[in-house]
């Protein structure tokens, strides 16, 4: 068989744009995108999409130049994950809850050539165009104004070269899209949250974003023509490839500007949304809002992102929600591991199944391998749910690296073959990891590793308590000690006191891991991608100083 090889015709280069010609042959007809008043059909978001990549190549737009958009989760932010790699050009999605400073460095960083802006984050574009360095070119503006203000004010700022629906108006809806040469050519840069340090631009190519969308698919069983609702921002990650791969399976994209859960529960009702995604602070929000009810209909909603503690997932499902556990990484393009559900599990109360649920569970099925590993022996950890390891992974949707930034790219990328995710957990007896924390976030009590998510989940079931996150206080005696920060429930009768709190988690954890402190606020701080930002957290109870003078272990 050695003459068998690989030809032209069984090796054209994989990317997920030809979803898009394929959605407006079967679903021409069908509606592709609701926003307001504005809809549009399948065949309608293949044209828009093509005419504007021919105008984006008509600019100058050349094949690896990088492309921004500052944007919500509006249709034209669809229409640009398609438009602007069919020109050849690399997608950067900005998080539009950045500030000027960040926005600025990561347009240069990126050496964008154009950014396309939102018309709510038209100051946030000037400021961070007019902090640019003199000697660096600033990227061309254009203006994408929302359909509700289209007709209202015809002016725009002279800064913005031009609109976007002008860009599309004057594309060739004929224009043939360029196809990658290889699948190995970056398809997205995208910027990691900054949880634990600056962002980072993570780039992936077509090959890895066209398993992705597949196998996302495949694991969270998406039938064809879903409604979806865009809770989750298609900046974080093109959301989690759900991009894509609506077109993949002729879904109808619902668009919002913002999460709001009284606006969410209406749209849900209004056009029979059967599947989202969020994280899980937007479950969170979900079931703990004044306009929360139990749905109608079963809705799908997939979550990842952070842990999501076993009540939050309990809360929610017993709303009507059907709840999906994954994990990813911004490196991974979306999610790689996932809480595989067994039908066995559905005989179980409602907290055995939110317990078994908030274990992220075993590689999707593109993903070639993935295990835990101790840090000091590079070899896997037993599989006994208690022993802590590093989280690694191998598998075609890992990202090319972090652009120009090749000491960081090998310090994950390592040379025996593994992405290092930075995470720290165990595996079950029944072959399920579980994330125990993020290594920066582990707290080290009189030698013994404690982890802080075991001791948010219970702080979690609390009556009173609304959000919660536990990091390390320096301590003379015991090195570091649990500090619960919390923040409460709106409109309590009582509120309860410290000592309360701490004598709520002896009860139901081991002494070492009781919270030591416990600080009430009102909010806790978050990243812009709704992560709680520990080392804020981190840095506050720094500098409370030692939480104890030689004590006894309670
Ligand atoms: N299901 C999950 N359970 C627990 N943690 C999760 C889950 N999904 C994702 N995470 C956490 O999110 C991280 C990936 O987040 P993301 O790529 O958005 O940026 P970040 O890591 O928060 O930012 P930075 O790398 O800049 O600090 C994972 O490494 C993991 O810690």
């Amino acid at each position: 068989m050695e003459e068998l090889k690989s030809r032209p015709a069984n090796s054209s280069p994989l990317t997920p744009l030809g979803f898009l010609d394929r959605a407006a042959t079967v679903y021409g007809d069908c509606t592709s995108i609701i926003y307001n008043n504005t809809s549009y059909t399948w065949s309608e978001t293949h044209r828009r999409s093509l005419q504007l990549a021919s105008s984006l190549s008509s600019t100058g737009i050349k094949t690896g130049h990088v492309v921004s958009v500052l944007a919500p989760n509006i249709p034209a932010m669809y229409e640009l994950h398609f438009a602007v790699p069919m020109s050849g050009a690399v997608l950067n999605s900005i998080n539009t809850r950045l500030d000027a400073r960040t926005v600025s460095i990561l347009l240069c960083h990126s050496e964008s050539k154009l950014l396309f802006v939102d018309t709510l984050s038209q100051s946030l574009a000037l400021e961070a165009i007019s902090l640019f360095p003199p000697n660096e070119n600033p990227p061309l503006l254009v203006l994408i104004k929302d359909d509700e203000d289209d007709g209202v004010s015809s002016t725009i700022d002279s800064r913005f070269c031009c609109t976007y629906e002008s860009l599309v108006e004057k594309g060739n809806p004929g224009f043939k899209w360029i196809r990658p040469e290889s699948e190995w050519n970056p398809i997205v840069l995208n910027y990691t949250s900054g949880t634990t340090s600056s962002p980072k631009g993570v780039v992936h190519c077509h090959r890895a974003v066209f398993t992705n969308t597949v196998d996302s698919l495949i694991d969270w069983e998406v039938p064809k023509q879903p409604v979806y609702l865009w809770t989750l921002p298609m900046f974080h990650a093109n959301g989690w490839s759900f991009t894509w791969g609506m077109a993949a399976v002729g879904g109808t994209n619902i668009c919002v500007r913002k999460f709001d859960a009284r606006i969410i529960y209406s749209l849900i009702r209004k056009h029979g949304v059967t599947h989202m995604c969020g994280a899980p602070v937007v479950l969170n929000m979900l079931s703990n809002s004044p306009d929360t009810k139990p749905l109608k209909n079963p809705v799908q909603i997939l979550t990842a992102g952070a842990p999501p503690p076993a009540a939050v997932l309990s809360r929610t499902e017993s709303l009507g929600f059907i709840v999906s556990h994954g994990y990813g990484l911004t490196e991974t393009g979306g999610l790689v591991v996932s809480c595989a559900w067994k039908r066995e599990w559905n005989k179980f109360p409602l907290a055995e199944r939110a317990r078994l649920k908030a274990r992220q569970g075993v590689r999707t099925l593109t993903v070639t391998e993935a295990d835990i590993v101790d840090p000091e022996s590079g070899l896997s950890v037993k599989r006994d749910g208690s022993s802590l390891g590093e989280i690694v992974l191998r598998g075609p949707c890992i990202m090319l690296g972090y652009l120009k930034d090749p000491n960081a790219t090998s310090k994950c990328l390592k040379e025996d073959g593994w992405f290092y995710t930075g995470d720290v957990g165990v595996i079950h007896p029944d072959g399920y990891m579980e994330i125990k924390d993020r290594s920066k976030d582990v707290i080290i009590s009189g030698g013994e590793n404690l982890s802080s998510v075991e001791v948010e989940s219970i702080l979690y079931t609390h009556p009173a308590i609304n959000e919660a996150a536990v990091v390390a206080r320096p301590d003379e005696y015991w090195g570091e000690t649990p500090c619960a920060f919390v923040s409460l429930k709106a409109e309590l009768t009582r509120k309860p006191s410290e000592i309360e709190i701490m004598e709520y988690c002896r009860a139901k954890l081991p002494h070492y891991m009781v919270p030591k402190t416990v600080v009430f606020k009102d909010e806790l701080p978050k990243t812009s991608t709704g992560k709680i930002l520990k080392f804020v957290l981190r840095e506050i109870a720094k500098g409370m100083g030692s939480s104890s003078t030689r004590v006894s272990r309670m």
